[in-house]
């Protein structure tokens, strides 16, 4: 082996990935293998040890909700970014991160809900119309191996929605029903309805459909394959070293 392959090109970023046996972090391995910037220097499963990974600048996490804080404690202490897909983000972990990332502000943290780029524009077209509609709800449909329901980026969705309405000075969702089949009306996340259907056959959708007298506005996003999360993921390891503290969602990236 040349020191090139070795080492990478001069200036390479070297990544490590964490749950790389993983759906995702299989197809991150091969994306960072591609991408002439980059060397993959660690894969991190289950029964494999964190310190592998030490000699990373950045580590991608596609693990497990559960697993997900740990990794990215020891990422912080160690001084290394990290670009992190694993979805379990609430309000209360986000904080405990930020707390953390106040010790080390050398660090920077990317934790983004989609890394779909359609995604994330039918997130931003979502939060732009939910002013405009009395009427909310989310559909996501997922592959039925997922852990989690509803899905992150559904999760994301019905909270930027609600801050939208919230801002707009809209009330409460005005569609209760009185009499209704338990799970008949989905999860209620701030006040917006989310429904999550799982099959086979599905890799990841979500539809958000506004109502108001008249007329529907319905706005789709597919991924088909989980290549399509790879131009966000290669765009999250590459700005994250010059981001210290935490960057959610892509959006600032694109901008
Ligand atoms: N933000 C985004 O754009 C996307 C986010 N996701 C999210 O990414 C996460 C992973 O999804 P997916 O790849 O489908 O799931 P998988 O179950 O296929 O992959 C998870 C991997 O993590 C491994 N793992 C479990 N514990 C650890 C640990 N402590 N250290 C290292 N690796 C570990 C698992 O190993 P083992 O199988 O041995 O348990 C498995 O290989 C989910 O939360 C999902 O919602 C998915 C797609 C896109
Ligand atoms: O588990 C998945 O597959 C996905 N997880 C993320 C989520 O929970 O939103 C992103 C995408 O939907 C695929």
């Amino acid at each position: 082996m040349t020191e090139e392959q070795e080492t990478g090109a001069p200036g390479s970023i070297k990544v490590g990935v964490l749950g790389a046996g993983g759906r995702m972090g299989a197809e991150v391995c091969r994306a960072v293998e591609a991408a002439a910037d980059m060397k993959l220097v660690a894969t991190v499963d289950q029964d494999d040890s964190l310190s592998d990974a030490t000699g990373a600048e950045v580590l991608v996490d596609f693990t497990t909700p559960d697993v997900v804080l740990e990794n990215l404690r020891w990422c912080i202490d160690q001084g290394i970014h990290a670009v992190v897909g694993t979805s379990g983000f609430t309000e209360q972990r986000l904080e405990q991160v930020r707390g953390w990332l106040t010790d080390r502000p050398d660090v920077g943290v990317v934790i983004a809900p989609n890394f779909g780029l359609g995604a994330v524009l039918m997130m931003q077209f979502a939060a732009r119309a939910a002013r405009y509609f009395e009427s909310v709800e989310i559909i996501e449909q997922h592959h039925p191996r997922k852990l989690d329901a509803p899905s992150g980026t559904a999760m994301h969705t019905a909270r930027l929605i609600a801050a939208a309405r919230a801002e707009a000075g809209l009330g409460p969702v005005p569609d209760a029903t009185k009499d209704e089949f338990a799970g008949a009306r989905g999860a209620d996340v701030d006040g917006v309805r989310v429904h999550a259907v799982r099959a086979t056959g599905l890799v990841a959708h979500q539809e958000v459909l506004f109502g108001a007298t008249g007329e529907t506005l319905t706005i789709r996003h597919d991924s088909y394959d989980r290549v399509s999360f790879m131009p966000g993921v290669l765009l999250a390891v590459r700005a994250v070293g010059d981001r210290p503290g935490l960057t959610l969602g892509l959006d600032a990236l694109l901008d």
